[in-house]
């Protein structure tokens, strides 16, 4: 297993940063989240003037054999379809990438078909054309998760060396909340039930087959339930390379701006391997899907928006994105009360 030298920034800068903030002209406390956040970065950065320089957003595309088992409303070949979208510039996470001026990696994890690999566009990182189906074997062997986990660092170190110190990710991988809510049953010992939701299917219809068959997937799992060995059997490549995204990203002293209900997930699951990549993490975006609130409660998670979105690709943390930027611009380019004629009463 590859290791993460994750610092935990210095905290001495804390009281300065904080000094700054409640010199600014405005009654204390009062940009609220704002300050937190700014707080946050000027932390991570160890800067009393933080910024924000080259955006990236990865998107990690894998497919997962327990497909088979339609624990999703969309055949896996969607997977592929999507992946077209994304290089074609018609996805949810297109618009809002060119929006907020995020340069898009669209890397292949283990999509389920031949791509072409002189295709400039895709980051090939192709473990193998899908994981296994996971209920009745682990979905990879140790030696392709160990792939994974060093593919997703080595996207991560190509945004760092151009430049980026924040960095978005998503996923697309159909039945990826499936493994998204047994990584989360094993992580946070919530009842598979309280984890397990809709997905991408909007009808419901389908939730009483997929709990049952994940319920069949977590009896026949005879493994010695650590989180790498949970990760391995129940893992996505995408989520996997996510998750070695995630480690890289803070042994860089990235920000790291966490999407939906997966990708808190694949948080979840990097704490667990270095709990110091949660002092980088933004949460954008608190999502629909069932279990997502309780995934961010057991990280003392606080999400920047909450807009009802059920999506993915790293939508909700792209959204988020502007508030973040209202913090640096708030940190940088407001006045102070020694800068100008306004009386502190506090
Ligand atoms: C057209 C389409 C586009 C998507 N973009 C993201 N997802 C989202 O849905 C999938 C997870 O939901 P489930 O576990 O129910 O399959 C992931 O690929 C996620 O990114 C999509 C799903 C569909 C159908
Ligand atoms: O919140 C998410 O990440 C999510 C929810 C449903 C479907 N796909 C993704």
């Amino acid at each position: 297993m590859l290791q993460f030298d994750i610092e935990k920034p210095n905290e001495e800068i804390i009281p300065y940063l904080q000094d700054k903030i409640n010199n600014l002209t405005k009654p204390k406390g009062s940009l609220g989240f704002l300050e937190e956040l700014a707080l946050q970065v000027g932390w991570i950065q160890q800067t009393l003037s933080p910024q924000l320089s080259n955006p990236h957003h990865i998107v990690f595309a894998g497919d997962h054999g327990i497909a088979s088992e339609k624990v999703s409303l969309s055949p896996q070949e969607v997977t592929y379809q999507m992946l077209e979208n994304f290089l074609k510039g018609g996805a949810g996470v297109n618009f809002l990438a060119r929006q907020h001026h995020f340069k898009l990696m669209v890397v292949d994890g283990g999509v389920n078909r031949d791509l072409d690999l002189s295709d400039k566009r895709i980051t090939h990182k192709k473990i193998r054309k899908s994981t296994r189906n996971y209920l009745y074997e682990a979905a990879m062997t140790e030696e392709e998760m160990n792939q994974a986990i060093e593919s997703g660092a080595e996207c991560v170190r190509q945004c760092h060396a151009e430049g980026c110190n924040v960095l978005a990710i998503g996923e697309m991988g159909i039945t990826n909340t499936s493994s998204s809510s047994i990584w989360m049953h094993f992580l946070t010992s919530t009842s598979l039930k309280e984890c397990t939701g809709a997905g991408s299917d909007h009808t419901g219809d389908i939730l009483n087959h997929k709990y049952d068959v994940l319920s069949r997937a977590v009896t026949n799992y005879k493994g010695d339930s650590s989180p790498i060995d949970i990760m391995r059997y129940f893992g996505g490549y995408e989520m996997v390379m996510t998750v070695g995204a995630m480690l890289e990203a803070a042994r860089l002293k990235m920000i790291i701006l966490v999407d939906g209900f997966i990708m808190t997930n694949c948080m979840l699951m990097a704490s667990k391997i270095n709990k110091n990549v949660l002092h980088y993490a933004i949460y954008g975006h608190q999502g629909n899907e069932i279990g997502h609130h309780i995934a961010l409660n057991y990280l003392k998670a606080k999400p920047i928006l909450q807009l009802g979105f059920r999506l993915g690709e790293g939508t909700g943390a792209l959204c988020a994105y502007p508030i973040l930027e209202s913090a640096i611009r708030m940190i940088n380019e407001m006045s102070t009360f020694k800068d100008v004629q306004v009386t502190k009463y506090f």
